[in-house]
């Protein structure tokens, strides 16, 4: 299961989510503290300096807020909660001070990423954030998920997050460099495990807890978060992220910490998802200018290129598109079956005037379709 780093062509990355562990954020688990995230912030820096582009998905809330609640660890959800209310405004106003561009907060439910409309919101959201270049910093929303709500660990939901935000990439920062045979902190033999082509049960075992009360999920998060990603064709880096070499190593396209490959690759996931995972619940017909901005173009769909909408369907359920009768492309729609009868054949500016609102410029967002 070990194997050295060197042997491999140099690590490239272009879009990261990027998770950071309460252990970095507040590592006495009652303040932010600056000093373990500076190297992270500067590496986020240069990275968008250089034209990549990041999600920081940013734990620490909980641990942040206990101070001004007592300052024990909470023994109540209802108290958990509260700190995190009280500790995501101080760990906003902590990444604040590290970066001179602008930041944006997106707190997030389970809900929200399984309901499909949210799910597209949220990735719209995130689209146009980073097409302004702005940093998003997305954290769970701790002080509304009840258990049932909730991801639980913020491990799972960069790995949703990843999928979301399109991302190739993965990077977990915590207080560890990757995953070992065994906890360090308990078993001194354990050593280092550098690259993992696929994770098996047999890598599962060797994760155990956080060893302290500040983490939650230890190791065992993490490799089910880069389980979830390399299926859906995004790698994942387990990483030091307190420590300047992890950054500078992956500057110099080494590998620091461990690397998990992607199953796949990320237009096979997707494609595998749309066709196989997802029924199709009705159909466009296309005219011949869509039909060759799709094909020949890599275009989004556009309400004005629709000729006909068959089927009922709701907004992020997936239609197929079709041209002359036969079926070209299948995507999530933005609008429900309802109301692109209502736009179809108009041009982007007078959807607003036909429905009162703009949910979005494009009937299927390219990022959402498939060709066939
Ligand atoms: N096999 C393992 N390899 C490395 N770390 C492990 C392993 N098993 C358990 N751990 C624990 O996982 C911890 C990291 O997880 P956690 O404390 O939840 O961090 P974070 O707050 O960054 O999510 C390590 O500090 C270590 O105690
Ligand atoms: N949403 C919680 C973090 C939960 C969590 O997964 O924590 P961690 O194991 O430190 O990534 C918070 O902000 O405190």
């Amino acid at each position: 299961m070990n194997a050295s780093s060197n042997n491999y062509a140099p690590f490239q990355w272009q879009r990261a989510v990027i998770k950071v562990g309460s252990n970095l954020i507040a590592p006495q688990g009652n303040r932010c503290c600056i000093e373990h995230l500076m190297p992270l912030a500067q590496f986020i820096s240069q990275s968008r300096r250089q034209g990549k582009s990041v999600v920081l998905v940013s734990s620490g809330a909980v641990a942040a807020g206990r101070s001004a609640l007592g300052g024990e660890p909470p023994a109540s959800l209802s108290r958990k909660q509260a700190m995190a209310a009280v500790g995501q405004n101080r760990m906003m106003a902590n990444w604040a001070r590290l970066f001179d561009f602008d930041i944006a907060q997106m707190l997030l439910t389970h809900n929200d990423i399984r309901q499909r409309d949210s799910y597209l919101n949220i990735k719209s959201t995130l689209r146009e954030l980073l097409e302004f270049d702005i940093l998003p910093i997305v954290n769970e929303n701790d002080s509304v998920a009840s258990d049932e709500l909730k991801f639980g660990d913020n491990d799972n939901l960069a790995a949703l997050v990843a999928l979301v935000a399109e991302a190739d990439t993965l990077m977990l920062c915590t207080d560890i460099d990757g995953l070992y045979t065994a906890n360090p902190h308990h078993d001194p033999k354990a050593s280092p495990i550098r690259r993992v082509e696929t994770l098996t049960a047999e890598h599962m075992a060797l994760a155990g807890d956080s060893h302290s009360c500040i983490g939650t999920g230890g190791m065992l998060t993490k490799l089910q978060a880069a389980s979830k990603a390399a299926a859906n064709g995004v790698q994942t880096l387990i990483i030091n992220g307190g420590d300047a070499n992890s950054y500078m190593q992956l500057s110099q396209g080494r590998v620091p910490g461990t690397l998990i490959q992607a199953g796949q690759s990320r237009d096979s996931a997707k494609k595998n998802w749309l066709r196989h995972s997802l029924k199709a619940k009705g159909q466009l017909a296309v005219d011949e200018g869509a039909a060759k901005a799709l094909v020949s173009a890599g275009a989004s769909l556009l309400p004005v290129g629709i000729t006909e909408v068959q089927g009922h369907f709701d907004i992020g359920e997936a239609v197929e598109v079709s041209f002359q009768g036969k079926v070209i492309a299948t995507g999530l729609s933005q609008y429900s079956a309802a109301e692109l009868r209502q736009i179809c054949g108009a041009q982007s500016l007078n959807i607003e005037s036909r429905l009162g609102y703009v949910r979005a410029p494009v009937a299927v967002h390219r990022d959402d379709l498939i060709l066939h």
